[in-house]
């Protein structure tokens, strides 16, 4: 699914009015008819709804909402937000058509001391500020915005929640923005969804679509996409019939060192659940017979160090490499990768005390061989690329160093981001808080490590093993809950992962 702009989603809607054809009142009944429905879906019990109206047409949606939902024999207040004296044309219309109707009470809010009690189980309709906000709130929208945000109301925001931007929220008054609990979003998804910091804000949010023209959409170009099992699946390779071992690639992964063997095994296990040919795990002498014990699937590479890694096998036999879970970063190791990146003519995948050590010595980053892919976590990703104070300026900066480097750059966490070479992000949308602990990203690892040895490209590696990743996660979840759902979990739940992404 594409994420466009709020630029782009007027373009869009424009575009959609006039080669549709539909009058863009019609369009706005549309829309707000699929609100509607979702309210009551949500509400079937009739209830007071309390609906707060800009001056735009998210304000419109809210009164054509509000005219529906009287009809339905909900109690309906509706509050007009006296900010501005234009009115868009739609949304004086729906004015219109709300005037003397049952169940249904008009008031004019020209100061905070109008604002009604909302009760917990009111429903508020936020139609205050959609996706044409152009400033933060101040002055009477800001002081709504506050009370309904210290309500305990149901709070359901139409499109966006008032008073966060759809992308840059980098300069907006973060004290200025309603506190939805659910938050229903015409046809695509805003990018600022997709960000932790805004999660408060935008509550459960849900795509609703309302036949925007195909033909623009399709047409109509955006750095950013939402991953969808249709998309993934369309990626994979068909396996045949006389394929071997060989067909599907021999992997090296460098993992493991004093302490930290699970982390070894862990990626070990994943990648051999993915489809991997042959593995070669390279590890510290101590490992040698946990591994040949844990993993007996895996061939193993023994460092002349008992503790960590200090050198690698012949390189030759390989068509992908893995380094960083659990390898520490003692001073040899860094020497090792030194080495390591001088020789590497594969593609690769980097990942924990790999990207730490790269971080710590950046001019090895001119060293990168063509087709990195590189799996920080948050911290990782500002060791490796540096600090950023809001989500959007990170997400800009991880696009523009998969940019400069040309390598595949993935900031794992929920939505996790693949920024490609070329310049595109792609957010997965599978995976739950449950997969936040101990060793899920050794999993995965693993996991990319197998399908470049498979021979997808990339980019294709990591967004297919960031989605099955996600996705066995899921499926865990469901039998095991999150609480005590483990990174040997996700790995015992890869089979069923693939079998559903196969489906
Ligand atoms: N996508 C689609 O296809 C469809 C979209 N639809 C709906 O349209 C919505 C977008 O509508 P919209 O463009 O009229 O913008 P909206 O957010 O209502 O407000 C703009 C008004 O607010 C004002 N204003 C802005 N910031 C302000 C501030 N801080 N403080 C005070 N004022 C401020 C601004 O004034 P100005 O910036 O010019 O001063 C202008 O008057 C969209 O979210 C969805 O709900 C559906 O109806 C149909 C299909
Ligand atoms: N709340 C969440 N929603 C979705 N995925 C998550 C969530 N928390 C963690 N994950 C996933 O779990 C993995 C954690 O990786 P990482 O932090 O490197 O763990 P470790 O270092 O312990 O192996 C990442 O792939 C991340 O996307
Ligand atoms: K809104």
């Amino acid at each position: 699914m594409k994420v466009f702009s709020a630029e782009q989603i007027s373009k869009i809607d424009t575009f959609t009015i006039e080669h549709e054809p539909i009058a863009s009142i019609d369009l706005m009944e549309r829309a707000s008819s699929k609100i509607y429905n979702w309210i009551v879906g949500k509400f079937p019990s009739p209830q007071n709804c309390k609906i707060f109206i800009g001056p735009g047409n998210n304000g419109g949606d809210g009164l054509a909402v509000a005219r529906m939902l009287a009809e339905k024999n909900y109690s309906v207040e509706v509050f007009l937000l006296k900010i501005s004296d234009k009115i868009a044309s739609d949304a004086q219309v729906n004015l219109s058509r709300i005037q003397n109707k049952k169940n249904l009470d008009i008031y004019e809010l020209t100061s905070i001391d109008n604002m009604p009690w909302l009760f917990p189980d009111d429903i508020v309709i936020d139609a205050v500020f959609g996706s044409g906000l152009s400033r933060p709130l101040s002055g009477l929208a800001l002081e709504i915005v506050n009370a309904i945000n210290a309500s305990e109301a149901n709070v359901v925001s139409i499109d966006v929640p008032s008073g966060l931007m759809c992308e840059d929220n980098s300069t907006n008054n973060t004290r200025g923005i309603v506190q939805a609990d659910y938050t229903l979003s015409f046809q695509f998804p805003k990018l600022a969804f997709l960000f932790p910091e805004n999660a408060k804000y935008v509550g459960e949010w849900e795509v609703l679509p309302i036949d925007l023209h195909q033909e623009i959409i399709k047409s109509e170009l955006t750095p950013y996409k939402i991953l969808n099992r249709e998309f993934v699946k369309s990626l994979l390779m068909p396996r045949k019939k006389f394929d071997h071992k060989g067909t599907y690639g021999h992997g090296l992964l460098i993992s493991g060192s004093y302490g930290k063997m699970g982390a070894a095994i862990l990626a070990s296990r994943a990648s051999l659940r993915s489809g991997i040919g042959l593995l070669t795990s390279h590890i510290p002498r101590l490992g040698y017979q946990i591994m040949q014990t844990a993993v007996p699937e895996t061939m193993v590479s023994i460092d002349r160090s008992d503790i960590i890694f200090t050198e690698f096998p012949n390189l030759d036999q390989f068509k992908a490499i893995a380094i960083g879970p659990g390898i520490d970063k003692k001073q040899n190791s860094y020497k090792a990768m030194i080495d390591l990146l001088k020789e590497v003519k594969v593609p690769m995948v980097l990942d924990a005390d790999a990207i730490n050590i790269i971080g710590e010595h950046p001019e090895l980053k001119d060293d990168l061989p063509m087709g990195c892919v590189f799996t920080p976590h948050m911290k990782e990703f500002e060791r490796l690329v540096g600090k950023s104070k809001d989500s959007y300026t990170r997400n800009c900066m991880q696009r523009e160093f998969a940019k400069e480097h040309q390598l595949t750059l993935v900031l794992k966490g929920a939505y996790t981001a693949i920024c490609c070479p070329e310049g595109s992000c792609y957010f997965n949308p599978t995976g739950n808080p449950g997969m936040a602990t101990a060793g899920s990203g050794d999993v995965l690892t693993g996991i990319i490590l197998s399908l470049l040895s498979q021979g997808y490209s990339s980019h294709v590696a990591a967004i297919i093993g960031v989605y099955l990743h996600g996705l066995a996660g899921d499926l865990a979840s469901v039998d095991l809950g999150i609480e005590a759902l483990t990174a040997s979990d996700i790995i015992d739940y890869l089979p069923k992962a693939w079998l559903k992404l196969k489906k």
